[in-house]
């Protein structure tokens, strides 16, 4: 038992290279732990290990960051019990907040301020059969959507189910992201320029500022 807290694969402050906020400085709270295993992932070390940090300890991080965007990405977030009173906790400081989630957990329990950027497995994640669909109903007009493509067959997939994400729930920001050094951005960008489709390409920009591989930006 003990002082409540999440399991924290590292704490950082990097450019945020994602999402609509790419390009903004933002402090980073990675846990640890994750319930699946995507053929691309780039953060397979954050699947084991951490250590248990209080939530009064990941809030004081934050607040020596000195910085007001927050994102709680992993690993996957949403398997830690204590996440959603962290989450309270920057709100009702007024951090802005984001949660990087990877679609196939029930979404409710994230406080309704917080910024859910929701991913929807294509198929060459080889999860694509852990989506849960009915997080489109749970979604804000606020959060954002996002498909990570590997192949054509990837980008057929998200072009559909953009198309339901825009019909079915409040989102109006869906991004396609290549998978980094599989799928080049240009081909990627000519699809969608081709079909005419709106959705933003989403390059991960810290992968552009430091080394690909580096661990804690
Ligand atoms: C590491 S995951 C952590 C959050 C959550 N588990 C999820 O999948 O959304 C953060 C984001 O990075 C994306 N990602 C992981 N590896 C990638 C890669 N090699 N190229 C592009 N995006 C990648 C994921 O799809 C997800 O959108
Ligand atoms: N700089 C930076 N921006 C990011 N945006 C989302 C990230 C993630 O791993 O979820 C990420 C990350 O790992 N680094
Ligand atoms: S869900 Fe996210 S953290 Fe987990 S394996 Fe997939 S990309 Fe990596
Ligand atoms: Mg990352």
């Amino acid at each position: 038992m003990g002082e409540p807290g999440i399991f924290v694969s590292e704490m950082f402050i990097s450019i945020q290279g994602e999402s609509s906020f790419a390009g903004w400085p933002c402090v980073f709270i990675r846990t640890a732990g994750c319930n699946l295993k995507c053929t691309y992932c780039d953060t397979l070390y954050a699947r084991n290990g951490g250590r248990k940090v209080t939530l009064r300890n990941c809030l004081r991080f934050v607040e020596d960051s000195g910085l007001k965007l927050v994102e709680i990405t992993g690993g996957e977030p949403l398997l830690q019990e204590e996440l959603p009173r962290l989450v309270k906790m920057l709100i009702d400081r007024e951090y802005t907040v984001l949660i990087e989630t990877n679609g196939s957990l029930d979404i409710s329990p994230i406080p309704e301020k917080a910024i859910r950027i929701m991913d929807i497995k294509c198929p060459s994640s080889g999860m694509m059969h852990k989506n849960d669909y009915e997080n489109l109903k749970r979604l804000h007009p606020a959060d954002e959507v996002k498909f990570v493509i590997g192949n054509f067959e990837d980008y057929l997939f998200a072009s559909q189910w953009a198309r339901r994400v825009l019909e079915e729930s409040p989102v109006r920001v869906i991004h396609f992201s290549p998978v980094f050094g599989l799928l080049e951005p240009s081909t990627l960008a000519e699809w969608i320029l081709k079909d005419k489709i709106p959705v933003r390409l989403n390059l991960q920009l810290h992968k552009y500022i430091w080394s690909p591989d580096a661990k804690g930006v």
